[in-house]
């Protein structure tokens, strides 16, 4: 009997398996069925690109996961396919002035599905991940003044106090260097110092206070949203990894535990973090973890993008003696009644705002080194159009080529690569409209004047303060995940100080 009934089970099983393994088969043939129409007959394939990169997503997250997506890109794709290019089974990259203007300013394309997975909360966006018009255009609305010219002036005292930790730095090493003779050259590693003060800077704004990274060098906080930011890439390629990853419980605390701080506290700082949090009483204001989410994303898009321009602008000065040379008169001559805090000068950002050449450099280094090589994770078309001659079906994700219309010859000139920022005091000679290393239309960069008052600081104060030389044979190599950055996260420049 319980034989007989084991036989039997035995025979269902072998049958269950069967029907389980000719439904996988069949599944797996529709699939296979699907990819290969998607990836050769479907609508996008009168668009150019590499035909293995039509058939999964796969080819396009590998070279991203190295950070080798941006070159791959700029140096084989657009250059073999050209400005309208697929690179994925529904992606393409677009690198033409006109169609850029259409999808970012004229159409105003909403931003990708993809946005949705760099959320930490699918359900909770920030204003960098949001996708609703309606919603964006509240959140906008309502983070704006923290943002505004008027409220700068409170940001720029955060920066101030960053920049004394960086030149106390910079000072401690060529003295150390040099056993404390004052006149020699020290090699600091200026790329680093200035990716740790991006970092201090945002803390203070931010976060209730500088991390000290350039003092002490380390701080638990930055490197666990790196981490996490790491994790929502991850999850933004692979979603079905998404179970499998959960945020940093220490993030969470160490912001419930700075907001509570601050709710009891007496005195109020007029920070980022401040201005989000006296949104709670407002319609659409934030909660608690909305205000955590966008303190993080602040983090996150506010530090390495303006670092990594920062880094490069004095870089190519280095590497420029006669412009290192004409802009630090420039500042000279703007500062000359200005007194020193501390042997410290500081430019005050008013001094500075309408310095030309000082603003043709900055100018210069946004354009030749863009933060956000493309807007990878793209734009996203609600409905079939016609860009350009090109039929382009709904549910297309489009990234927009920055560094393309940053450099190419077509739109800048045969010099379009060398770094010369004598070309921004005639802008009326300029594509300026090939010029957006801040995105276009309402989804532009909402740090934009914070990031231009950091850069001015920073770059007028150590201009004024020392003498930089490049030195030669340094690894150059750019990686770009989300923001783009050095694969060496380091760069020495011989430095001293100005006599
Ligand atoms: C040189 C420095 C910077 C550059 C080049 C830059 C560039 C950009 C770009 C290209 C975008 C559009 C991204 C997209 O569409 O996916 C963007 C958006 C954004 N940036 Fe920046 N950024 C810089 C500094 C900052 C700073 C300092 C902050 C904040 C402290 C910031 C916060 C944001 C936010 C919140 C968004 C989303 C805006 C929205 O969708 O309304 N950025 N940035």
């Amino acid at each position: 009997m319980l034989f007989q009934y084991i036989l039997q089970f035995n025979y269902v099983f072998k049958d269950a398996i069967r029907i389980l393994g000719l439904l996988i088969f069949v599944y797996g043939l529709m699939h296979l069925y699907n990819m290969i129409y998607c990836a050769y007959f479907g609508p996008l394939n009168k668009i150019p690109g590499p035909k293995t990169a039509f058939l999964s997503e796969f080819f396009i997250s590998l070279k991203q996961i190295n950070g080798q997506r941006w070159k791959w890109l700029q140096y084989y794709v657009v250059p073999k396919y050209g400005p309208v290019a697929r690179i994925a089974p529904k992606t393409i990259i677009i690198s033409d002035r006109d169609i850029v203007k259409q999808v970012l300013v004229t159409n105003e394309l909403p931003k990708s599905s993809r946005y949705e997975q760099l959320r930490d909360d699918k359900q909770y966006s920030t204003l960098f991940t949001a996708r609703d018009r309606e919603f964006h255009k509240n959140r906008r609305r309502i983070l704006s003044p923290a943002f505004s010219i008027k409220h700068l002036t409170f940001l720029e005292g955060f920066i101030h106090s960053c920049i004394s930790d960086l030149v106390n730095k910079i000072d401690e090493t060529i003295i150390m260097q040099n056993n404390n003779n004052n006149n020699e050259v020290a090699n600091v590693d200026v790329y680093k110092l200035i990716q740790l003060n991006a970092l201090d800077i945002i803390g203070e704004a931010a976060f209730g206070g500088s991390f000290k990274l350039v003092k002490n060098g380390d701080h638990p906080l930055p490197k666990k949203v790196f981490i996490e930011l790491r994790r929502r890439v991850w999850q933004s390629m692979f979603p079905f990894l998404r179970p499998f990853m959960s945020v940093d419980p220490y993030l969470i605390n160490f912001m419930n535990v700075l907001i509570k701080q601050r709710r009891q506290s007496e005195s109020k700082r007029k920070d980022l973090l401040q201005m989000l949090l006296d949104t709670k009483h407002l319609e659409g204001g934030l909660s608690d973890f909305e205000v955590y989410d966008q303190c993080s994303e602040f983090l996150m898009a506010g530090s390495d993008s303006t670092s990594f321009t920062t880094a490069m602008t004095i870089i190519e000065l280095s590497k420029n003696p006669d412009k290192l040379k004409r802009l630090s008169k420039e500042v000279k001559e703007a500062l000359i009644d200005e007194e020193a805090d501390d042997n410290i000068l500081i430019p005050s950002h008013n001094k500075l705002k309408n310095l030309p050449y000082l603003n043709a450099v900055i100018s210069e280094g946004l354009r030749l080194y863009p933060s956000a090589i493309d807007l990878g994770p793209g734009k996203q078309t609600t409905e079939d159009m016609v860009i350009k001659g090109h039929f382009i079906p709904k549910d297309t994700i489009i990234s927009v080529n920055i560094f393309y219309l940053h450099r190419a010859k077509k739109y800048w000139g045969e010099d379009s690569n060398e770094f010369i920022p004598e070309r921004w005091l005639t802008p009326e000679k300029l594509p300026t409209d090939c010029f957006i290393p801040f995105s276009a239309g309402t989804r532009n960069c909402i740090g934009l004047n914070f990031a231009w008052m950091e850069l001015r600081i920073v770059i007028a104060t150590l201009v004024l303060r020392y003498e930089f030389k490049d030195i030669p044979g340094q690894d150059n190599e750019i990686l770009q995940f989300i923001t783009s950055g050095l694969r060496s996260k380091s760069h020495y420049l011989k430095t001293k100080f100005k006599v």
